[in-house]
């Protein structure tokens, strides 16, 4: 059984891959925070902007089997010219995506992204995995196509991910966890300025905005 808090077709709005149309799959539950906001303060992940309690959101709901889940996806996407592209995101999509549900969503055309924490193993067969470090919750992934951190988080600065095997170095500036549809909160636009001096002395590192919330989209 897969549970999904929703399910739409947006443009990626982070990291290398932004700007590309996708079907945004987000599975309900994280094992780094209940989603209760009575439980944020005392949680690993404290600033997290998204509500992945239940099943209830657009095109969300309980799938007994990964070809159900599949089909339910793919009809989110257009019939047009164009690679079909799945991101699972959540909550934490590694709590719940396994080698069965790559495999259906490959049968059904897409090619498959992820939104991890990096704290759980992931299943062979995805095609772009973005690693996002929270606090001092462990990474156990060795290597992922972007590493994209969230700037500034105390306990995950990016000299402890520098030499972390990856395509792709991205800081995130942290939005305000209360706001989450504000593109440019107050919390975020002092937070892109310290991303953006933290890139210009690093270069290693590229800044990624959210540019869903500056644009007004899912
Ligand atoms: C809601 S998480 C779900 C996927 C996975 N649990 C993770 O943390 O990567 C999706 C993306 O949003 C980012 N994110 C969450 N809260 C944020 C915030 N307040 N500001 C900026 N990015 C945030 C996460 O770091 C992650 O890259
Ligand atoms: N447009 C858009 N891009 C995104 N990239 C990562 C997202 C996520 O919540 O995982 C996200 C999201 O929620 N919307
Ligand atoms: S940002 Fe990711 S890890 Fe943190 S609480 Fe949200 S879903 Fe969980
Ligand atoms: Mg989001």
């Amino acid at each position: 059984m897969y549970r999904v808090k929703e399910a739409f077709y947006t443009l990626q709005g982070e990291g290398a891959q932004a700007g590309r149309a996708a079907v945004f799959c987000r599975f309900s539950k994280c094992n780094l925070w209940t989603g209760r906001e009575k439980d944020r303060a005392g949680a690993v992940c404290n600033f997290c902007d998204t509500d992945f309690v239940g099943t209830d959101g657009q095109n969300g709901g309980k799938f007994e089997t990964a070809e159900a889940l599949a089909e339910h996806l793919r009809g989110l996407w257009p019939q047009a010219p164009g690679r079909p592209y799945v991101v699972c995101t959540g909550g934490e999509p590694l709590l719940q995506l396994d080698e069965a549900l790559i495999e259906a969503l490959h049968r059904a055309g897409f090619e498959v992204g992820v939104e991890t924490n990096g704290t759980l193993p992931a299943p062979a067969g995805i095609d772009w995995l973005c690693v996002s470090p929270k606090a001092d919750a462990p990474v156990v992934l060795a290597e992922c196509d972007e590493l994209k951190l969230v700037y500034p988080q105390p306990l995950a600065l990016p000299e402890r991910f520098q030499d972390f095997r990856a395509r792709h170095y991205f800081l995130s500036p942290m939005a305000s966890p209360t706001a989450p549809d504000a593109g440019v909160d107050a919390i975020k636009q002092s937070n892109t300025r310290k991303a953006t001096d933290y890139c210009l002395a690093h270069p290693q590192w590229r800044l990624t905005l959210q540019m869903h919330k500056i644009i007004g989209i899912d």
